[in-house]
């Protein structure tokens, strides 16, 4: 079992990551050129279906054992006063999503997926980052570890997603340390605050940068210092599954923090994952531009939990249904032009 000790770990990790299956990949592409379709016509279904052939190492890709993962985190910015709801929402929810009353509860169970909520010692908030490091490296590796270890080693996808009152300030602080930019860049409503809380949120994320200075150049310090527990385990799972070949659907903007400190350390980090949704939280779009991401469904929604990433699920059922399903022009006896 691989263990995170040290920062150096970590990143040593990050930076040695398998490549996908080529083979794999090339077989998918050929077939979606054989099936009963004009070429290209189901757009970018076919890059999808290619896409999990080569993440999963077989040309005829399987949607049977889907895994939602969300971690939950509690966030010492609260007290800055950056969410429209209390700190105490985060257990609050957790124990919604074990009684089974969450969004993301119907969307994983009508995604056909397993859904599995992670609490990160969340009756212990993280350091205010204005102030202090969020983390400890000892807490920030521990988080890592336990969003690694999340990850079944046999899956045929996992969903990543989070809950975590006050974490799209954390996650903005993040993005703008990690792409540039100051708090109004990255800041958004989150759930619902007004315009002071809006501009409370800037302000955090600005006295966040100025408390961290250059510490923040170094990915890993940068998500330690103005992340969260929870976004740190996203950040392991992403790691994780990257390790063991599973394709990953990411989440909305506090997701994205997540992978985008991964695609920092490595070019190619974030090569076994699709941008399942773009959030309403406005920083999220300029994030996946900056990653170079183009998500698979934009439907308005800026909720978290996974919840876009369920929704993507479907989508990506539809494009594995097409690619094993399809008649070959030959079987079907259809002139191919
Ligand atoms: C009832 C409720 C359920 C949620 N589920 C996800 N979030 C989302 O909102 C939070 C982030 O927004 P902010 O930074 O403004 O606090 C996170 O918990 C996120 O997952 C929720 C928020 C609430 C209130
Ligand atoms: O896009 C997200 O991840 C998001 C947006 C608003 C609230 N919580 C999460």
């Amino acid at each position: 079992m691989t263990q995170f000790k040290t920062i150096e770990r970590l990143r040593d990790a990050c930076l040695s990551l398998p490549a996908g299956d080529e083979d794999a990949a090339q077989q998918a592409a050929a077939r979606q050129n054989t099936l009963t379709k004009p070429p290209g016509s189901l757009g970018r279904l076919e890059q999808a279906a290619i896409f999990l052939a080569r993440w999963q190492g077989r040309h005829l890709p399987r949607l049977e054992t889907l895994h939602v993962l969300v971690f939950a985190g509690s966030h010492g910015v609260t007290a800055r006063g950056v969410s429209a709801f209390p700190a105490e929402v985060t257990a609050q929810m957790v124990a919604n999503f074990s009684a089974g009353g969450a969004a993301v509860n119907q969307l994983a169970r009508q995604a056909g997926a397993t859904l599995t909520v992670t609490p990160l010692d969340i009756e212990r908030p993280t350091a205010d980052f204005t102030q202090a490091p969020a983390m400890t490296e000892a807490e920030f590796l521990a988080a890592v570890q336990t969003g690694y270890d999340a990850v079944p080693e046999q899956a045929n996808l996992v969903a990543l997603g989070e809950m975590g009152i006050g974490n799209t300030t954390a996650a903005a602080a993040v993005a703008a340390a990690l792409l540039g930019g100051r708090g109004a860049d990255w800041v958004g409503r989150g759930t619902g605050v007004d315009d002071a809380g809006l501009t409370r949120k800037a302000e955090a994320v600005d006295a966040g940068l100025a408390c961290h200075g250059t510490m923040l150049s170094d990915p890993l310090a940068a998500l330690r210092c103005v992340g969260g527990r929870e976004i740190a385990a996203m950040f392991g799972a992403l790691l994780a599954a990257r390790r063991k070949r599973i394709p990953v659907l990411l989440d909305g903007f506090v997701c994205g923090a997540a992978a985008a400190t991964l695609a920092s350390l490595n070019g190619a980090g974030l090569a076994h994952a699709l941008a399942a949704h773009v959030s309403a939280e406005p920083g999220h779009r300029k994030l996946l531009a900056a990653l170079g991401m183009v998500p698979l469904l934009d439907l308005d929604m800026r909720l978290g939990e996974a919840s876009g990433a369920c929704l993507a699920i479907n989508v990506l059922r539809g494009a594995v249904a097409c690619h094993n399903g399809m008649a070959t022009f030959a079987e079907a006896g259809v002139s191919d032009g």
